[in-house]
């Protein structure tokens, strides 16, 4: 296959078409008069100009009941001398939109085209051309069978494409091309729910509350607000419930867990909504409820676009307008109703007591065995629909906003600061205040590991109990349960937290995405989250084991000892963060953490002397909080000790005779007790400092 040349702009202005000079208050009654369905005036007068503002009490704030509030926010035209979707309600607008997946993007599933030696990139196109238009207050679905390109167009619409996508073409909100600022004005309902399991659906809605909302909104207002969506939900009755992971025994269902996606999308008040496949797994009745909850927000000025799959005749006819795609190019796109009179124009009349949906899809989509005629029937379709009247009226529509915005005098308004977003401390701490849920709800992560812990101690202490004595054999005996205190406290921390990263990836990706939170912010939190465990566990570790085993019964002694091995569980822990986030799998973080682990090892300084080592790996203790923490927990055995004693009977035992001797013999030194414990310090930032860089690249990718 040939790649076709794209631009790697998002949007531009290559593909714009040059229309006549026109005044804005022309402009404004043209698309007034499109909207509403009718042709294009031949002369506009400015006479029958209408009121760019709508009046007090207008649909904007209180819609018709029962009447169609699109039409009623079509002819309410937006003022057209400041750009401010939330005030006015947002007009989205897509012209000549190409959507392109490069090789190696996310669900490309290939790596490109072999030319000889050399790899060139393959590009698919998924979306072809396509234009169309949302106005506020319509509520409007994306159809088409499997693979028609509804979730590729939605997101390129709501600026959330996968990295590897190239969006070619205009699409402009009230005139101004999309850009960032669509995380603020739009919401996006994802087709898969990624939530933390652990909350309670009120405490996930307050902790999004409290990141999503300006930082001035009081508790009790957030109260009230999230009171209201999980009623409107119909989630009210669950806002105890533990949102929960699969296998949880108490968790919401599917259902549950689409509509607190939902309602969480619902907390900013988004001026455009955006619902990947709302309703999948969803049974007619809750569907129909969620689609008539979405009619709702339209009729308070949202713009809404859905993708949905085979809706039943009820739902289908919820909708103010269908788009149906096939093969990433426009078939239809209009009032529901209409739809079924082109498609019966053409040929493709659905019979009676058939679902008109299913029907339409069927029509669009490739019939196994007949591809090329299914295919053909399609573009056909396709080819018709874009030389109808519908059509041109769409283009009449979106012609104008590009006009508008190529020729009006826009004052964009900086909405972003009419929002206080919350300080960056505030962030962090609601975010740690999550993460030491997740903590100390999941007995796996907290209580067993404690437990287990305590096991260890007693059978490691008992080992050693009465083994520690003033002797030569009693010197091998304390360097022994040093290094059990020092392993115990490495490896399997450091293998706990390496699934860290990696499992909570997609949700960190999703909200960092969408701007909750930065990946500083994210990093310190769980750094923080972890902290209390890791002080709790080798603290019981060691005085456990220290008092069991008879060490050195000094205070000094120690102290020093639980510091060292409080300080080689989180350098541990920091090296696992670091690992875990440098890789995007727990396999591979493993492949490259066990070699790793060796070198810790054997730098220990229990193995092998350090200055016998090969000139080569002499640097190689300096990256071992083994050695660091065994030197200091030796010094604090040995130092000052003077009365060992040596084997009469056996003289092929070393003699050592004094706490001097026995560090020397180890290639240890007493005056290095302060640079060993500051070195776990350095090591400890140094691991996370690597860790956060690598998390922070990869949401630069
Ligand atoms: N990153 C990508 N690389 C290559 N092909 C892709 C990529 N993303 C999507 N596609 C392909 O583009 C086509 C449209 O995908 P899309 O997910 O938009 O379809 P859809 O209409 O939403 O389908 P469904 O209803 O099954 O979710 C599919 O054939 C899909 O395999």
């Amino acid at each position: 296959m040939s790649a076709p040349q794209v631009s790697t702009r998002r949007t531009g202005g290559t593909s714009r078409k040059s229309l006549p000079p026109m005044t804005k208050q022309s402009a404004i009654k043209l698309l007034n008069m499109v909207a509403n369905g009718r042709k294009r005036p031949s002369s506009i007068n400015d006479q029958q100009l209408v009121p760019l503002e709508p009046p007090p009490g207008s649909c904007l704030s209180s819609p018709p009941p029962g009447g169609s509030s699109s039409r009623c926010y079509q002819s309410s035209l937006r003022s057209y001398s400041k750009w401010s979707p939330t005030e006015q309600g947002a007009t989205l607008v897509w012209r000549d939109l190409c959507v392109y997946a490069t090789a190696g993007s996310a669900g490309s599933g290939d790596g490109g085209v072999r030319t000889g030696n050399t790899q060139r990139p393959s590009i698919k196109r998924i979306i072809n051309n396509v234009s169309g238009a949302v106005t506020p207050g319509t509520l409007i679905a994306l159809m088409g069978s499997s693979g028609a390109g509804k979730s590729t167009l939605m997101s390129a619409l709501a600026y959330r494409t996968p990295p590897g996508t190239v969006v070619q073409g205009d699409i402009l909100v009230n005139g101004q091309p999309v850009g960032p600022y669509m995380y603020r004005l739009s919401g996006f309902v994802h087709q898969d729910d990624l939530f933390v399991g652990s909350l309670t659906v009120h405490e996930h809605m307050y902790f999004m509350a409290k990141l999503r909302l300006d930082r001035r909104v009081g508790h009790r207002t957030i109260d009230q607000t999230i009171r209201d969506l999980l009623e409107r939900t119909g989630l009210a009755r669950c806002a105890r419930t533990r949102i929960g992971e699969a296998g949880d025994g108490k968790m919401l269902s599917g259902g549950e867990k689409k509509r607190l996606a939902f309602a969480t999308e619902l907390l900013t008040k988004p001026t455009l909504l955006f619902c990947d496949e709302p309703t999948t797994g969803l049974d007619s009745f809750s569907a129909q409820a969620l689609v008539s909850t979405l009619q709702q927000l339209a009729r308070r000025g949202t713009a809404i676009i859905c993708t949905i799959h085979q809706p039943s005749s009820q739902l289908f006819s919820m909708f103010d307008q269908v788009m149906l795609l096939a093969e990433g190019r426009v078939a239809y796109a209009g009032r529901p109703h209409d739809a079924l009179a082109f498609f019966a124009q053409h040929g493709h009349a659905c019979p009676p007591n058939y679902n008109p949906a299913e029907y339409l899809i069927g029509a669009l989509a490739t019939a196994p065995g007949y591809e090329q005629a299914s295919q053909r029937a399609a573009h056909r379709l396709c080819d018709l629909y874009a030389v109808s009247e519908a059509a041109g009226q769409r283009d009449v529509l979106i012609n104008l906003e590009v006009h508008m915005a190529e020729s009006g005098d826009y004052r964009v308004t900086e909405e972003q600061h009419l929002t206080r977003r919350p300080h960056w401390l505030h962030t962090t701490l609601w975010l740690t205040y999550r993460a030491l849920l997740t903590v100390v709800r999941d007995p796996t992560v907290q209580y067993k590991r404690l437990l287990q812990k305590i096991a260890i101690a007693l059978m490691a202490g008992l080992c050693f109990a009465g083994t520690i004595e003033p002797t030569q054999l009693g010197i091998q005996a304390t360097q022994g349960i040093l290094f059990i205190l020092i392993s115990e406290n490495t490896f399997t921390p450091m293998y706990a937290v390496l699934s860290v990263f990696p499992e909570t990836f997609p949700l960190f990706m999703r909200e960092t995405k969408s701007g909750l939170y930065r990946t500083s912010q994210y990093y310190v939190a769980n750094v923080v989250a972890m902290l209390p465990g890791l002080v709790l566990e080798p603290l019981v570790f060691v005085l456990i084991a220290y008092w069991l085993a008879a060490l050195r019964p000094t205070l000094y002694a120690f102290a020093v000892t639980a510091i060292a091995a409080t300080l080689v569980m989180n350098v541990s822990t920091a090296c696992g963060c670091f690992f875990s986030a440098a890789f995007n799998s727990l396999p591979l973080a493993m492949a490259y953490l066990v070699p790793f682990d060796y070198i810790l090892m054997i730098t220990s300084g229990v193995f092998i002397h350090l200055n016998t080592m090969p000139a080569a790996t002499r640097w190689l203790p300096y990256i071992s909080w083994m050695m660091y923490a065994n030197e200091a927990m030796s010094i604090a055995q040995w130092d000052g000790v003077t009365n060992l004693t040596c084997s009469t009977v056996d003289d092929k035992l070393p003699c050592l005779r004094t706490g001097h001797e026995v560090l020397e013999h180890y290639s240890f030194d007493e005056a290095h007790l302060s640079l060993n414990l500051w070195a776990m310090v350095l090591l400890y930032c140094g691991f996370h400092v690597l860790g956060y860089l690598f998390l922070w690249r990869k949401t630069k990718r």
